[in-house]
């Protein structure tokens, strides 16, 4: 076989275990960090005051405001907020929406961001940011927003309802699927793909069945390092583009939608991971299978796949808009993909 790929190693601290968490101010004291500003969303504020008390008088102050999609209202109030206090740092506890609010203040500020993620949404392994005006999503790469350590502590996943874990682990799926058919695919990262579509597919069940089970929590944590780091290594593809659009212009929630989305486009491009076996396996874990139970309006659908058209991405397969009016009407209705 004649190889040919370029990988480039991302440059962060991973600590993985369940009772991590005591790990904590040993990373921010070897980071040298003395005022740090702990993110967080509202509903997760118990969790942002347990990491205050574990850093101590490290803490500079607690900011529970994270919001999904990371509208620029909330960055901007962030930034302002890290200023007044003085940080020097930020750790973010929770899902993408914490941990991409600690990326907007260091795309502006540079402060660096420990991040403690409580979903399988991926954004800690990644220098990817996103941030929502005008109802429009913005996403951009930039090597200062990549957080420079991550703390996973499966016990901090255990709160997690079963319906989040099943969506965020189905929307760490979508990362290993369009990391496989990605433009900058390499080995390793086909590696970690596959190796993270298969735990979270062996977890979800089990976390399922027993919610409670610390083991189960912890593969699909692993299974969602392994996807992030495929997200953080590649150019992801049209069912990236969709979610980020219908995220950003409708406000759809983000794994949600994701879980929808992937059976279709899956369908669609073809590939290793089958659109039609995970639209099944989404059954059984009862996920949402349609965007209309998700809000969205049908006249919405081709407002969507004209954006998404006009889009540039990389895909295996090109794509016209008539292409994504489909797939999403199939995704809208909730009908079972192509095979
Ligand atoms: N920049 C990047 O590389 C990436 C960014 N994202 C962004 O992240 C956001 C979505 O992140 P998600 O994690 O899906 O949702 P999220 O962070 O908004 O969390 C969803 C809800 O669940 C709560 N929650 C999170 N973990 C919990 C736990 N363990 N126990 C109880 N409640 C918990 C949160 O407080 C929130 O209310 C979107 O804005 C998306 O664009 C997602 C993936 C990658
Ligand atoms: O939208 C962002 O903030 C950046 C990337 C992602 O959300 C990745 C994803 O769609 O899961």
């Amino acid at each position: 076989m004649n190889r040919s790929f370029e990988y480039a190693a991302l440059p962060m601290r991973v600590v993985f275990g369940a009772g991590s968490l005591h790990r904590l101010p040993e990373e921010v004291e070897a980071l040298g960090l003395r005022r740090v500003l702990v993110l967080c969303g509202p509903r997760q504020e118990a969790v942002g005051k347990q990491v205050a008390a574990a850093l101590g008088e490290r803490c500079a102050g607690i900011l529970p405001e994270a919001t999904m999609h990371v509208p620029i209202e909330v960055a901007r109030r962030a930034r302002e907020v890290a200023a007044e206090l003085g940080a020097d740092g930020c750790v973010a506890v929770g899902g993408g929406s914490a941990i991409g609010l600690g990326k907007a203040i260091a795309l502006a500020h540079g402060l660096p961001v420990v991040a403690i993620p409580t979903t399988y949404a991926g954004s800690e392994m990644t220098p990817v940011w996103g941030l929502t005006e005008d109802g429009a999503k913005r996403t951009g790469r930039d090597p200062k927003v990549l957080p420079v350590s991550v703390v996973y502590d499966p016990s901090l996943t255990l709160s997690m309802p079963v319906e989040l874990a099943v969506t965020s682990g189905i929307n760490a799926i979508a990362h290993a699927a369009e990391g496989l058919y990605a433009p900058d695919a390499s080995p390793i990262v086909s590696l970690m793909a596959r190796e993270g579509a298969r735990a979270l597919t062996g977890a979800l069940p089990a976390i399922v069945e027993r919610p409670d089970s610390l083991d189960a929590r912890g593969e699909a944590l692993y299974g969602a390092w392994l996807c992030g780091a495929v997200l953080g290594a590649t150019t992801m593809g049209l069912h990236h583009k969709l979610c980020h659009t219908l995220g950003g212009t409708l406000n759809l929630p983000h794994s949600e939608t994701h879980t929808v989305v992937l059976p279709h486009v899956l369908a669609f491009n073809g590939g290793s991971l089958n659109g039609r076996d995970l639209w099944e396996l989404e059954g059984r874990l009862g996920a949402p299978r349609s965007l209309r139970s998700l809000g969205m309006a049908e006249s919405d659908i081709d407002r969507i796949a004209a954006i998404v058209a006009d889009a540039t991405f990389p895909n295996p397969r090109p794509v016209t808009r008539q292409d994504v009016g489909d797939l999403l009407r199939a995704a809208w209705a909730g009908t079972q993909p192509a095979d």
